[in-house]
């Protein structure tokens, strides 16, 4: 009988070819609430600036059966995940849904992807950041966060007029010892999933108490030693428009998001604090220009999501029935 080869050797009708390592953009949906919308801006947002990379959606068994449908129609791999609870504590949060967020750890056990881009559902691209996935391996990147906003007054940083965005406004008093170590924002993150990191960051979140700011204060101090910041315009958080605008240039930004209070596009209503401004008004129109943009639904045909789905030959490989997935090497004699 003739031998037979795994189809994974040859080349195939797939654009990626079987053995390049996987990467993709990740965010992550809980509920049944207007996130959604979110994720499928988010979806069309990539597809727009001609990403070469499918979006991943980790969602909670909360998610009912309707979005991930949608989802799915908008070309999304689905992917269910378990929640993630902090242990057990006496301590307070001070914004109780960002529990929820811990759930978040498990894309790192995604290991059939080898980097991939997390972004946040209040995130859109407004240009193609493809190129972050090919930075070299070994770190974390993100963007620096800033204290300003009263979100943060819980804290020293905030208690003091302190931000790392302008270290030299209001200088690090001694007497409070070193200044606090470079801090990220968690809405957007590049990231290699591996067992290992997944089983250490689950070990550690069992013996350490949770904090105001959940998985982000979390992974700040879990990814301090290799974090590296990465450029504003990667993670536009938008209360640096007044805080900080000697820092912004808006035409550069690329990413954008929409985590100030009252400015998640699908809830905006003109009326918290800053959210009449110009540059505000002007980001949710592009927000909702994308959104609604029929062009930018998914088309099965020109997918990539797609051959992901349904023609990568690592699928048709772990199909059951071998008369398909093997062809028959030309026989020796
Ligand atoms: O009800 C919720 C709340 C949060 N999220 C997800 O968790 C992320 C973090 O929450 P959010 O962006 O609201 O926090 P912020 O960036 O405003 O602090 C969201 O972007 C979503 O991806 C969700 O899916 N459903
Ligand atoms: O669980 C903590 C959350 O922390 C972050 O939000 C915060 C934080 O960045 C502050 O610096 C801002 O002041 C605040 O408005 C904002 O909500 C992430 O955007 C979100 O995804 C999530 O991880
Ligand atoms: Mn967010």
């Amino acid at each position: 009988m003739a031998p037979v080869v795994p189809v994974e050797v040859f080349p195939t009708a797939g654009k990626i070819p079987a053995l390049v390592p996987k990467k993709a953009y990740v965010t992550f949906l809980a509920g049944n609430g207007d996130y959604v919308k979110g994720v499928v801006g988010l979806a069309k947002g990539l597809r727009k600036v001609k990403s070469a990379y499918p979006l991943v959606v980790a969602i909670l068994p909360d998610v009912p059966e309707d979005h991930r449908e949608l989802l799915r129609a908008q070309g999304c791999i689905v992917k269910e995940i378990e929640p993630i609870y902090p242990p057990e504590n006496q301590i307070q949060f001070a914004m109780a849904y960002y529990v929820i967020n811990y759930s978040k750890l498990r894309i790192w056990n995604f290991e059939e992807y080898s980097k991939m881009v997390y972004l946040d559902a209040d995130i859109q691209v407004y240009d193609n950041i493809d190129h972050l996935l090919d930075m070299p391996d070994g770190h974390f990147y993100a963007v620096m966060d800033c204290f300003c906003e009263k979100t943060w007054s819980h804290s020293p940083q905030y208690s003091i007029g302190y931000c790392q965005q302008c270290p030299n406004k209001v200088t690090w008093p001694a007497e409070m010892g070193s200044p606090p170590p470079l801090y990220f924002n968690a809405g957007m993150f590049v990231f290699e999933p591996s067992k290992a990191t997944y089983e250490n960051l689950l070990e550690t979140l069992r013996i350490t108490p949770p904090t105001p700011f959940a998985e982000q204060d979390f992974l700040n101090m879990f990814f301090e030693p290799i974090y590296k910041p990465i450029p504003l315009v990667y993670n536009l958080v938008l209360a640096m428009l007044w805080r900080h605008p000697e820092n912004v240039e808006l035409e550069k930004v690329q990413v954008v998001h929409y985590c100030a209070a009252g400015s998640k596009p699908w809830r905006y209503t003109g009326k918290e604090a800053n959210m009449d401004r110009e540059d505000i008004k002007m980001l949710v129109e592009k927000w909702w220009e994308v959104y609604n943009d029929e062009t930018l639904d998914f088309k099965p045909e020109d997918s990539i999501a797609g051959e992901e789905a349904f023609s990568r030959p690592s699928i048709m490989a772990s199909m059951p029935e071998p008369a398909v997935s093997y062809i028959p090497a030309p026989s020796a004699a």
